[in-house]
């Protein structure tokens, strides 16, 4: 699998060091414009930094775009001529449709929409991808890549939006939630280091239940709340707060963000 990361930055880098992590390809290329930030990958033997997008197209098969939004037409065109049979096109830009991807490269190329999140550099993201009409023959090798890294599941466009705030923001959703238990651990008495570990290792525990189980959030918390119990107070009291209201309210306005920027 000769793999590029066009754009590795923050998602891009993530990217990279997943696929490095799970020996997803036997050659990779990485690029962004100012190439020193990444410069160390070489030391992968099958690692190539450069700055010159058309060299990683020309080099490679499965192209995975991680450039901002306002980046990713004029790269397009700046590769388009190149793209021929042996091309996925790959594009992990939040809001930037198949039709616009087709208006640029046109409809005879094998597209692919992926929403991964940064958890993808440990092999944990959950990932959501569509195809256009060519893409969609693409689609299984699509989910065999990206399930090297994590869980991965194939929705129609229209949802895509949805998923980059659940699943892309949602990576910074739950780190806040880890964050504000690990404070109130640091509130009764640990300290940050030890706080962080009991918070996260407690969310990976009641993340793991639900994978494992299949069982519904509220089935796990009855066998937590022990009638009169601490538990069933703190948890009254966080939604007396506005706990679960305020998480929605956060992730729909995630959700009308990304049409505000869509609509530019
Ligand atoms: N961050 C996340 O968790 C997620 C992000 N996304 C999407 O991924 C995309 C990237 O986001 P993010 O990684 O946060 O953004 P970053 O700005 O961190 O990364 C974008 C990268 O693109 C590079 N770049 C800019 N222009 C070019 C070019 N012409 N050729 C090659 N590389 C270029 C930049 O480096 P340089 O300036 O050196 O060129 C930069 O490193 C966005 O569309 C975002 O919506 C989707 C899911 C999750
Ligand atoms: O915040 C953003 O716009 C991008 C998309 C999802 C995660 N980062």
């Amino acid at each position: 699998m000769k793999i590029a990361i066009i754009g590795t930055g923050n998602l891009g880098l993530s990217i990279a060091k997943g696929v490095l992590h799970s020996n997803g390809a036997t050659n990779m290329y990485m690029t962004k414009r100012n190439v020193e930030s990444i410069k160390e990958f070489e030391s992968y033997g099958n690692v190539t930094v450069t700055s010159d997008n058309r060299i990683a197209v020309q080099n490679s098969d499965i192209l995975i775009f991680a450039v901002q939004p306002s980046h990713f037409g004029q790269i397009l065109e700046d590769i388009k001529d190149l793209l021929n049979e042996k091309h996925v096109v790959i594009s992990t830009i939040t809001g930037f449709s198949i039709a616009k991807m087709e208006s640029i490269i046109g409809a005879d190329n094998y597209i692919v929409r992926s929403m991964p999140n940064t958890a993808i550099s440990v092999g944990k993201s959950m990932t959501c991808i569509c195809g256009n009409e060519k893409g969609r023959k693409r689609i299984d090798l699509t989910k065999a890549i990206f399930n090297r890294m994590g869980h991965s599941l194939e929705i129609p466009e229209e949802q895509m939006q949805a998923a980059t705030v659940i699943c892309a923001s949602g990576i910074a959703f739950w780190m806040r939630l880890i964050r504000a238990t690990t404070q109130g651990a640091i509130q009764l008495g640990f300290d940050a280091k030890e706080a962080q570990e009991l918070a996260m290792h407690t969310c990976n525990g009641a993340a793991s239940l639900l994978i494992e189980s299949g069982n519904h959030p509220e089935e796990e918390i009855d066998r937590v709340t022990t009638p009169m119990g601490c538990t069933i107070k703190g948890l009254n009291e966080m939604e007396h707060q506005g706990l679960s209201s305020s998480l929605i309210r956060g992730i729909v306005a995630s959700f009308d963000k990304i049409t505000e920027f869509k609509t530019k």
